[in-house]
């Protein structure tokens, strides 16, 4: 499904996100079409995934608190069968960020995992150059990300100068995007948050996330156009997201299925 099935249901997310990036995924989740909810209290963690179209767990900024709030609305939306989407924010940086994501996996059964090359690596074992919150680009991405659908059993979009979905079966790349979505923090976190949201929506599963993320490569790359630095790209970005037309991303978009020969 597409950026107009998304505008017409305007699904309502619940984001158990990082300080750093809570108000520009909020308004990124507007400017696309979605609702957002911000809230990691576990009191109402339940209840509040619970009148969710769909959950999104980041672990940018973590807390004991959050955790347990994340375990709580992750089996609310596994129990209610919404999408629930995990962004492994930093998990090469330190050993609590990867016991946090060992026990997310080990509990919730999550429709997606969106991260970046360093972070998809680190949730399978595998060695990859990594620095806080980034990544390197470098290295074989496809078959890291199909590596990491197959022994995760999920959805991996791994994203940076090229996306991948897949679902270990079916693998797509996307090639849209600009350099200066790197020099803008948050811009990962809202992607996965835009995920989310397309993933509430009736039909495929890889569509919705090869969907998701051409539409916001190319939204980035009409507002990066006059944009002067990371400043103006900023504002300018939130705006294209709400003009982006299908049109658009259908003349846009370079996307492409990965056929193996074996
Ligand atoms: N070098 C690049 N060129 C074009 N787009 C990029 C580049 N690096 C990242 N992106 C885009 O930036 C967005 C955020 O991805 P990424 O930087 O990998 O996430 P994170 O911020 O979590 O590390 C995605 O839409 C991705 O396609
Ligand atoms: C800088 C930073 N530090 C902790 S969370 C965060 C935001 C990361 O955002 P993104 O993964 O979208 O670059
Ligand atoms: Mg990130």
């Amino acid at each position: 499904m597409t950026i107009t099935a998304l505008r017409e249901k305007g699904p309502l997310i619940h984001n158990l996100t990082n300080e750093v990036v809570s108000n520009f995924t909020a308004n990124g989740l507007y400017a696309i079409g979605a609702s957002p909810v911000m809230s990691k209290a576990p009191e109402e963690a339940a209840d509040m995934a619970g009148i969710s179209d769909g959950v999104l767990i980041n672990i940018g900024t973590l807390t004991a608190s959050d955790v347990e709030a994340m375990h709580l609305a992750g089996r609310r939306a596994n129990e209610n069968g919404i999408p629930v989407v995990l962004d492994p924010v930093g998990v090469a940086a330190t050993a609590y960020r990867k016991e946090t994501c060992r026990d997310l996996l080990q509990a919730i059964s999550f429709t997606a995992i969106r991260g970046n090359a360093g972070e998809i690596a680190t949730l399978i074992d595998r060695p990859w150059e990594a620095r806080g919150v980034d990544s390197s680009d470098d290295g074989d991405v496809v078959e890291l990300a199909e590596a990491a659908a197959i022994k995760l059993g999920t959805l991996i979009i791994l994203t940076g100068k090229k996306d991948v979905v897949t679902d270990g079966t079916r693998t797509y790349t996307c090639e849209n995007g600009t350099p200066m979505l790197t020099k803008v923090t948050g811009t990962g976190c809202l992607l996965s948050s835009v995920v989310t949201a397309f993933l509430t929506l009736d039909g495929d599963r890889v569509d919705n996330a090869v969907s998701a993320v051409s539409t916001y490569g190319v939204a980035s790359e009409l507002a990066v156009d006059d944009a002067a630095g990371p400043g103006t790209f900023h504002p300018r970005f939130l705006d294209t997201l709400s003009t982006v037309t299908l049109e658009a991303v259908q003349q846009h978009a370079v996307v492409k299925e990965v056929v193996h020969n074996d």
